[in-house]
């Protein structure tokens, strides 16, 4: 089921965040049976990063947040500022529902309840809501295919990076991936954080009956294309995908962490 490239305007015309949010980050079946295996393993790799390993700073970047913020609940008391960005306003304009708290926006709160669970005390989840809420300062127009990805604004370097399932779906072949990871590259300052998540061996995936194109990536690729972009590789490791194969060709989701290296 490979299909063409989707780009900018198909996400721009045809990306339903609401059917992507209920088929990717539902936390569990209706009947509450099994868990949402890929979500908990971002969530635990990012706890590992932020609250156990420590990384930490005074700005933190999130390139291609979609429509999503699971992928701040651990970062938000490490960091005084998160900025979220995306590149379709549908994305961006449903973050901001949750940021103000709109009934519409997308239930969180299994997610919540889980991070806090990891940092021992689960009834916390309505204060940690509160605090994601409170550090997401900003809500950007990115596209990582320009060297400023926050064109027109310039912003200065972060201590972080991090990337969801966003490059892989941007980009067209491996030229671009290479040259987009040097544009998020360069908003890291020297000795600050990048923390990718990638889907591995996936060529396509589903929102709703629309099919959007995923770059074909093995770890080597990425692994390579993030030395490439002035960064040390510090640790990673592989999940086998539990989506729905009807879903995506996805073979394994991949979570990254390294460090940009310091010019002597
Ligand atoms: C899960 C999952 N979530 N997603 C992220 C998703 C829905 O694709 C998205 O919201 N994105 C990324 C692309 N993005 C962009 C599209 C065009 C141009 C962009 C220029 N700059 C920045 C971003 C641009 C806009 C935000 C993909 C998967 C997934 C992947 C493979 C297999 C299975 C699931």
């Amino acid at each position: 089921m490979e299909g063409d490239f989707t780009g900018k305007d198909v996400y721009g015309k045809h990306f339903a965040p609401k059917d992507y949010l209920k088929m990717y980050y539902s936390f569990s079946k209706e009947d509450g049976t099994q868990e949402n295996r890929a979500l908990t393993f971002y969530l635990q790799k990012f706890h590992k990063t932020f609250t156990v390993d420590g990384v930490k700073g005074d700005t933190l970047i999130d390139i291609g947040s979609g429509p999503t913020i699971y992928q701040f609940l651990s970062s938000c008391g490490s960091f005084r500022e998160i900025i979220a960005t995306d590149y379709t306003d549908q994305n961006r304009e449903e973050i901001k529902r949750w940021l103000k708290k709109d009934p519409d926006a997308f239930d969180w709160s299994q997610a919540l309840k889980y991070v806090c669970e990891l940092e021992g005390d689960r009834e916390k989840w309505v204060e940690k809501g509160e605090k994601v809420q409170s550090t997401i300062r900003r809500v950007l127009k990115c596209d990582v295919t320009q060297v400023n990805p926050l064109a027109p604004l310039v912003v200065a370097q972060a201590s972080c990076v991090t990337s969801t399932f966003c490059l892989d779906s941007a980009c067209k072949d491996v030229t671009a991936y290479r040259a987009a990871l040097k544009n998020v590259g360069s908003l890291v300052k020297p000795g600050g954080h990048l923390v990718l998540l990638v889907a591995l061996g996936a060529s396509f995936y589903m929102v709703g009956e629309q099919m959007f194109f995923n770059l074909y990536l093995e770890k080597e690729t990425v692994d390579s294309a993030v030395t490439e972009a002035g960064f040390d590789i510090l640790w990673s490791e592989g999940a086998k995908n539990s989506y729905s194969p009807i879903h995506s060709d996805c073979k394994t989701v991949y979570f990254l962490v390294a460090q940009k290296r310091i010019k002597v």
